[in-house]
């Protein structure tokens, strides 16, 4: 079967966006982690299918690296916004839904800012924050995040007795440069691996900044891709709405591959 797909970055986090609205990718996860594979695929950090959905300009199915079916991905959902305005579903302003409910979105040029679930609690304990922006959310705060061991303190974590048994968790790594101003790395479950950027991650990570230092936004946020941009609404302690993830989503290229 050879399938048409698209390849998206956004920050660095890379997508294969295969345009799905006939509702005919039918694969198993072992030929979707193969598609992602950096050597025997296209290489990417998860695939994404843009299907329709009554109701709503699409639907976005988000798959990880590893084969699986995720929970919600913030930088896909921004790459899934500019594929779907490049395929000419909308002309500067969307609404779709994902599997963590509807989302609205705003493309002006290769800029998307896209509106975030609610988030509802942020539990804050000795050493770390844990949230759930769409996807669950480690937070640590260190010196230096050049000098961090991402990938082996992250897997740690993941696999751990805490949130191991629960489904395991992404795992981010924040450094303060300046008030609103923030760099993160992060090793991301079902990639097994340090991305170069998380949009989930990056919003946990403002959001927990907002908790511990009280900064009213919007957060820039470095990350080893770039920069982007979150912005939010305290609405009560530990209560945001109005989160938005805003940064440059791009077609890389273009292409047919074999299943
Ligand atoms: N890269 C994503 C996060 C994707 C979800 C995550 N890997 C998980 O399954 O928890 C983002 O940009 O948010």
């Amino acid at each position: 079967m050879t399938i048409p797909f698209y390849k998206y970055q956004g920050t660095g986090n890379d997508f294969i966006l295969i345009d799905d609205r006939a509702a005919t990718f039918a694969a198993t996860t072992e030929q979707i982690a193969r598609l992602c594979h950096r050597r025997f695929g296209i290489g990417a950090d998860g695939l994404i299918l843009l299907r329709n959905e009554p109701g709503y300009d699409f639907r976005m199915v988000y798959f990880n690296a590893d084969g699986r079916e995720g929970s919600m991905c913030g930088n896909g959902g921004r790459c899934t916004v500019q594929f779907a305005h490049d395929l000419g579903l909308f002309t500067s302003r969307t609404s779709f839904l994902a599997v963590d409910g509807p989302h609205e979105a705003t493309a002006s040029y290769d800029l998307i800012s896209l509106q975030m679930g609610p988030v509802h609690g942020l539990e804050q304990h000795d050493t770390y924050d844990f949230l759930n922006t769409g996807s669950p959310h480690y937070v640590a705060y260190v010196d230096d995040v050049a000098q961090t061991e991402v990938v082996a303190i992250g897997r740690a974590v993941r696999y751990g007795d805490v949130y191991g048994p629960l489904g395991g968790t992404n795992v981010n790594f924040v450094q303060v440069l300046n008030e609103n101003h923030l760099k993160v790395r992060t090793y991301e479950r079902g990639v097994e691996d340090e991305t170069y950027s998380c949009g989930t991650g990056v919003t946990a990570c403002a959001l927990s900044a907002r908790a511990h230092f009280g900064w009213e936004g919007p957060v820039l946020i470095e990350t080893v891709g770039g920069t982007l941009q979150v912005t939010f609404r305290e609405t009560a302690p530990r209560q945001f709405e109005d989160i938005y993830l805003i940064g440059p989503a791009l077609r890389v290229f273009e292409g047919t591959v074999e299943l």
